[in-house]
């Protein structure tokens, strides 16, 4: 990638957007930081600043919020010089469905899905238009296994995952790369934002070792990158199975299964 590219980070004051924001500065990339604690992204500007010599800009914004969501956007339709999103704030969420309450699940929905679907369209015309470019989304493995128990967040994560997929579809042909990044436990302050014990898990990744796998699969122009993801022909075989899924769907009349016996 062109080192001259700037890369836009989302959840950049902290944890795996913080530390794609080191990675990418020792690369030599000039960064926009967003997330909406200044004094954090200021002092990790100042440091990457000084450690790497980039150029780094702090966008305070809390992505949930209406004017603060379309003053990002803004940026990244009109600034010529981004050409990565990496679309990381999120937020976590826990307890059984039935104890969501509505403010919570407006929060997570709106940061987790709709906040990164806006930034991704509003880049994605001007990267196709130049022919070039790069969007990371960050999922979860959650949002491939209910089973996890967590609902809602997993549900968020299900979406980035089939949006970009789609985005993918769409945009690679035009010479844009979009990649799904999907960790597992990663030690962050995610866990304790949402009240969780990190402590409890019986196995944790640590960030750099996360971010430095996702990024062999963005070197590799991977379309969907799941670091903890040991044996890769799972995911093959999920996805092939899918896609044969798929081959199977006829739409001009419903299976024999569904099909009242004549005379009922
Ligand atoms: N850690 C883990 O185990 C896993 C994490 N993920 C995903 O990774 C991504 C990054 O999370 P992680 O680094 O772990 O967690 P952190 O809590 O460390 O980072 C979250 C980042 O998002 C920012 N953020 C939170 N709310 C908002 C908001 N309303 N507007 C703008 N920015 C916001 C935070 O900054 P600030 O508070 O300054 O706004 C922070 O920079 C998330 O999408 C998460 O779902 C996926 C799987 C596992
Ligand atoms: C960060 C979480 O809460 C979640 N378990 C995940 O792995 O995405």
């Amino acid at each position: 990638m062109n080192p001259s590219t700037t890369i836009l980070i989302t959840g950049a004051s902290s944890g795996i957007g913080a530390t794609y924001a080191e990675r990418f500065a020792r690369r030599g990339h000039d960064l926009v930081l967003v997330a909406r604690d200044k004094e954090r992204l200021d002092a990790l500007a100042e440091r990457l600043r000084a450690d790497s010599g980039v150029a780094v800009e702090v966008l305070q914004a809390d992505l949930t919020q209406a004017a603060d969501l379309a003053a990002v956007e803004q940026r990244l339709r009109d600034d010529a010089r981004i050409g990565v999103l990496i679309n990381n704030a999120g937020m976590a969420q826990t307890g059984a469905f039935v104890q969501q309450g509505a403010e919570a699940i407006e929060r997570v929905i709106a940061l987790n899905t709709t906040a990164l679907t806006r930034l991704a369209a509003a880049v994605a015309p001007r990267l196709a238009q130049a022919g070039t470019g790069a969007i990371v989304n960050i999922g979860s493995v959650v949002g491939l296994a209910p089973e996890l128990g967590m609902t809602l967040y997993g549900a968020t994560k299900a979406f980035v995952l089939f949006l970009s997929q789609g985005m993918s579809l769409e945009l690679s042909p035009r010479g844009v790369y979009v990649q799904a990044v999907l960790p597992a436990a990663t030690r962050t302050e995610i866990w304790e934002r949402a009240g969780m014990d990190i402590n409890q898990l019986p196995e944790v990744m640590e960030v750099g070792e996360l971010v430095d796998a996702a990024l062999v699969g963005f070197d590799r122009r991977e379309a969907v990158t799941i670091p903890p993801l040991h044996v890769a022909d799972r995911w093959d075989a999920l996805d092939g199975a899918r896609q044969g899924l798929i081959s199977d769907i006829r739409q001009a009349n419903a299976a024999e299964r569904y099909r009242q016996p004549i005379g009922q």
